[in-house]
């Protein structure tokens, strides 16, 4: 695991466009795809870039089980406010949260994993060190399933909502066994809400409780954390 301890997500969003201005050089084209604020400035360089992605494939980690495409809550509707209105890529997938037959819809989305073999995956992480939507228990070699979300991530997840009550409880998700077949990771922390679980997950044991964990065990990881995210890594 790479760990790259940036100033601020200002910094961090600078250091993971160079990610994925290397990895296009390098022949990249599939590109898994994370929303959440932690992209956020990673996305704002890209758009800001020369960078084309016009002949590039993206799969998204997770999508709110229940919202359409449109709802401004969504994560397709994130997807294009951040990134794909000003750099469109050939074709970008996100599990349908409103899939009339869920198992077709996951099975699907396993397939197009298969027939897409991502490059490089970019992931946020929550404050319990999930990833995508992927909870702490979750299978590691899971593929595309429903997920019920945690109380303390419907919580995280509540100050995009008008209220809490409002988020969905489920949610379709890229599982850990899909994330780790990506050829290159790239995971972005910031604030010392995600200092636990950053620790957790370059230091802590590999385990299910921390699902990010099992990116020790991935072969070509890179975290781009901030000083704050930081915090309680020993000998940093
Ligand atoms: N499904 C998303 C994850 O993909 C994201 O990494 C996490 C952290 O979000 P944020 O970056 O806003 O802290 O929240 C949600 O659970």
């Amino acid at each position: 695991m790479k760990v790259i301890i940036v100033k601020d997500q200002n910094a961090g969003g600078k250091a993971g466009y160079e990610v994925f201005a290397n990895a296009i050089e390098e022949g990249a084209t599939v590109f898994g795809l994370a929303t959440g604020g932690t992209p956020e400035t990673t996305y704002q360089e890209i758009v800001k870039s020369d960078l084309d992605f016009s002949k590039c494939t993206s799969i998204n980690l997770d999508e709110y089980v229940g919202l359409s495409a449109t709802d401004p809550q969504s994560y397709h509707h994130y997807m294009q406010e951040h990134l794909f209105e000003n750099k469109p890529f050939k074709k970008s997938y996100l599990p349908d949260g409103q899939a009339t037959d869920e198992n077709a819809e996951l099975k699907a989305y396993d397939q197009t994993i298969q027939d897409n073999p991502i490059d490089l995956q970019l992931l946020g992480i929550g404050t319990n060190g999930h990833i995508g939507f992927n909870e702490p228990g979750s299978d590691f070699k899971g593929q595309t399933h429903k997920v019920k979300l945690t109380d303390s991530t419907i919580a995280a997840n509540a100050r995009y909502f008008e209220d809490e009550t409002q988020v969905p409880h489920y949610a379709y998700s890229m599982g850990i066994g899909s994330i780790m077949q990506a050829k290159k990771i790239l995971l972005e922390a910031y604030g010392e809400n995600k200092a636990e679980a950053i620790a957790a997950t370059v230091q802590g044991p590999v385990s299910e409780e921390c699902p990010a964990s099992i990116l020790q065990t991935h072969p070509d990881v890179t975290l781009i954390i901030d000083e704050a995210a930081a915090k309680l890594l020993k000998n940093k």
